[in-house]
């Protein structure tokens, strides 16, 4: 499916009246296990990215090429339209400009471009965000840099926990005049937040984690939140997995005895080799087995 059409289907998720649950994707693989159990949408967390690409925690020191890259495989693997975390959009309003560029190229359908003061600054602990005005050049900058306008462009804020409700507001109604297409915001703590947020907006919310009191999809839709994360735990289940088998491989189990892993079945779906096969069939000459 053309990249076009996977942005056409987060948009049309975005002005729809539903809120979903995106699958939390990291490779070729998990993207194809979510498009097949009927994922609407793929979530690439900055996060995630940062351990499956580095090994390393979310502190920004996976460079724009890695994630791009890792973005352009899931692309290739499966037809989900994917949301890609861009953090601070790699450096300043230019780099932002350029990432927007890289992650089009990859096959995203939409990215997040966040207000977060990334990396760390020296000598300061906690979150930091940039200017209001700084946030909004980057905003500016990112829909510059679309070449198909169908890419999604969304703004993103974690002010609300950081410099409070009425700064998250400001920042949001600044990103929403520069024309992006949806707002995300992060540290939401309850319905008054949101519910203030929503009434001060216009466009589609997108929320990346929200209190239990707050999961329920119908309430979530009436505030215009459209995509609700829940979190990266198919990482987290992957890596204990690998932890548990190599463990018992450590400890002497033998390959035979291993428990849950993929069978051949699930592991061949994820292949595609029914795909696989029929093209061996038809262009090598081999049999069908
Ligand atoms: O975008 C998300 O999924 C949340 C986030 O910032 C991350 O995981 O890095
Ligand atoms: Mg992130």
């Amino acid at each position: 499916m053309a990249y076009r059409q996977r942005r056409e289907r987060l948009r049309s998720i975005l002005n729809g009246r539903a809120c979903i649950r995106p699958g939390s994707v990291y490779d070729a693989t998990s993207i194809r296990i979510a498009e097949d159990l009927g994922f609407e949408l793929g979530m690439f967390g900055g996060s995630v990215a940062s351990l499956v690409v580095l090994g390393d925690p979310d502190v920004a020191l996976i460079t724009l090429t890695e994630l791009a890259e890792q973005m352009r495989r899931m692309s290739r693997a499966s037809t989900l339209p994917v949301l890609v975390d861009a953090d601070h959009g790699y450096g300043n309003a230019l780099n932002v400009r350029r990432t927007v560029q890289e992650l089009e190229a990859a096959g995203a359908a939409g990215l997040t471009i966040e207000d977060t003061l990334l990396p760390q600054a020296f000598g300061q602990s906690g979150t930091q965000l940039i200017p209001l005005e700084e946030g909004v050049g980057k905003m500016k900058a990112a829909l510059d840099g679309r070449g198909d306008p169908s890419l999604v462009v969304m703004g993103r804020t974690g002010a609300v926990s950081v410099s409070g409700l009425d700064d998250a507001i400001a920042r949001a109604k600044a990103y929403e005049a520069t024309g992006v297409d949806a707002l995300f915001f992060t540290g939401i703590r309850n319905r008054e937040e949101l519910e203030a947020i929503s009434a001060a907006t216009s466009l589609p919310i997108v929320l990346g984690g929200v209190p239990e009191e707050m999961i329920a999809l119908d309430y979530l839709a009436g505030q215009r939140v459209r995509i609700a994360l829940q979190g990266h735990a198919p990482f987290a289940a992957a890596t204990q997995a690998v932890y548990e088998t190599l463990k018992a491989l450590r400890e002497g189990t033998s390959p035979k005895n291993l428990k849950r892993l993929a069978s051949s079945e699930l592991t061949g779906r994820a292949m595609r080799d029914i795909d696989m096969n029929a093209r061996a069939s038809e262009f090598l000459g081999l049999k069908k087995p």
